[in-house]
């Protein structure tokens, strides 16, 4: 039986997905706001979480939501206010004002933790990526006592069909614990399980990156890959569907190196991180330990993602190790 969770947040993150694919057809120069860390944010981001928000609270009125935005940016301009409001209406079937879309919105600010449930939303990951027609990806997170149970990705612009970019586009990705992950093209009812690549030579893997070199080190990666023997070149995309390609086995290994002293949060990984191991692939950080998504809002314990297919995880990590000079790395 499918879990009311999964329904929800498929509901949801296909809303979500109209709303920004809306948004991106529309968008007018100046309606992004640069937010404190210098990181963009536009209002399909906004509209995205809210949307969320209120089908998260419409089947669970006492949901809890680690969120990434805030209504502060709204608080401050009338005009983002509005253009939010009118996007959230246009797309669901009930009214909102505008305190209640700010307030959906702040129900993001919940602090997480190792107890009790909880939804982790990036209403749009690789928002750089939405911006530029790339990729992007609306996605959500259920957590039950500090770990990820359930992950839906939704993909407005990554083709159904390997990568094939003369094809159709547009898929959710679907993962839940012990039960598998599973593709399905918008459009579609029908949910098809997905599984990792069964590469096993490093030679003949791929591996993907960010599209920005400011959020992955493309030269540390560009060394394993040589390490690795590795020739094919990296495939660089934005956002979560990194985790969604190696989910379906269009590519072996995804590396994520920030720069020194950046903290990951949780909602660029719970639910890619839960889909690619439920399709039997490995994820961890770069001293091969497990993300651990009970410690709030951020994944303080861990340093860089790695997610591997799983048969080639121990040479990526002996790579690794070997490049960055680390005493301790954990094998699988
Ligand atoms: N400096 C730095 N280092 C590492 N990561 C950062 C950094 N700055 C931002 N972010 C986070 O990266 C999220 C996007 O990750 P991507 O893998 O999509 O990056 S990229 O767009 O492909 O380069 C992005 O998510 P969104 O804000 O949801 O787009 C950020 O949370
Ligand atoms: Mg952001
Ligand atoms: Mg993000
Ligand atoms: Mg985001």
């Amino acid at each position: 039986m499918v879990s009311k969770e999964r329904e929800v947040a498929i509901e949801a993150v296909l809303k979500a997905c109209t709303v920004c694919q809306k948004v991106f057809n529309t968008l007018v120069k100046g309606e992004t706001v640069i937010k404190q860390d210098e990181s963009p944010v536009t209002i399909g981001d906004f509209a995205a979480q809210a949307i969320v928000s209120i089908t998260l609270q419409k089947h669970f009125p006492d949901f809890k939501l680690v969120g990434e935005e805030n209504s502060k940016a709204l608080k401050e301009s009338e005009s983002l206010r509005k253009r939010v409001t009118n996007l959230v209406n246009e797309t669901l079937e009930s009214k909102y004002s505008e305190e209640e879309i700010m307030k959906a919105i702040d129900r993001g600010t919940y602090e997480g933790g190792s107890t009790g449930n909880f939804w982790v939303i990036d209403p749009i990951d690789g928002t750089m990526g939405f911006l530029r027609g790339g990729q992007y990806a609306v996605c959500l997170g259920y957590t039950v006592n500090g770990e990820i149970t359930l992950g839906v990705l939704g993909c407005p612009n990554l083709p159904c069909n390997d990568m094939d970019e003369n094809g159709p586009k547009g898929c959710l990705f679907i993962g839940e614990k012990g039960l598998g992950a599973f593709q399905r093209n918008f459009g579609s009812n029908e949910d098809v399980k997905i599984h990792v690549s069964q590469a096993d030579t490093t030679a003949k893997a791929k591996f993907c990156e960010s599209f920005e070199s400011s959020h992955s080190s493309h030269k540390d990666s560009a060394e394993i890959a040589s390490l690795l023997n590795i020739t094919l070149p990296p495939i660089r995309i934005d956002s979560q569907c990194k985790y969604g390609i190696i989910a379906r086995g269009n590519a072996e290994v995804y590396l994520r190196f920030a720069r020194e002293g950046y903290i990951e949060n949780t909602w660029d990984h719970a639910a890619g991180s839960l889909i690619v191991k439920e399709a039997g692939g490995i994820v961890c950080d770069m001293y091969g330990k497990p993300l651990d998504f009970s410690k709030g809002r951020q994944l303080i314990n861990n340093k860089g993602v790695i997610a591997t297919n799983g048969i080639l995880h121990n040479q990526v990590m002996k790579a690794i190790k070997s490049v960055f000079k680390l005493n301790n790395v954990l094998l699988a």
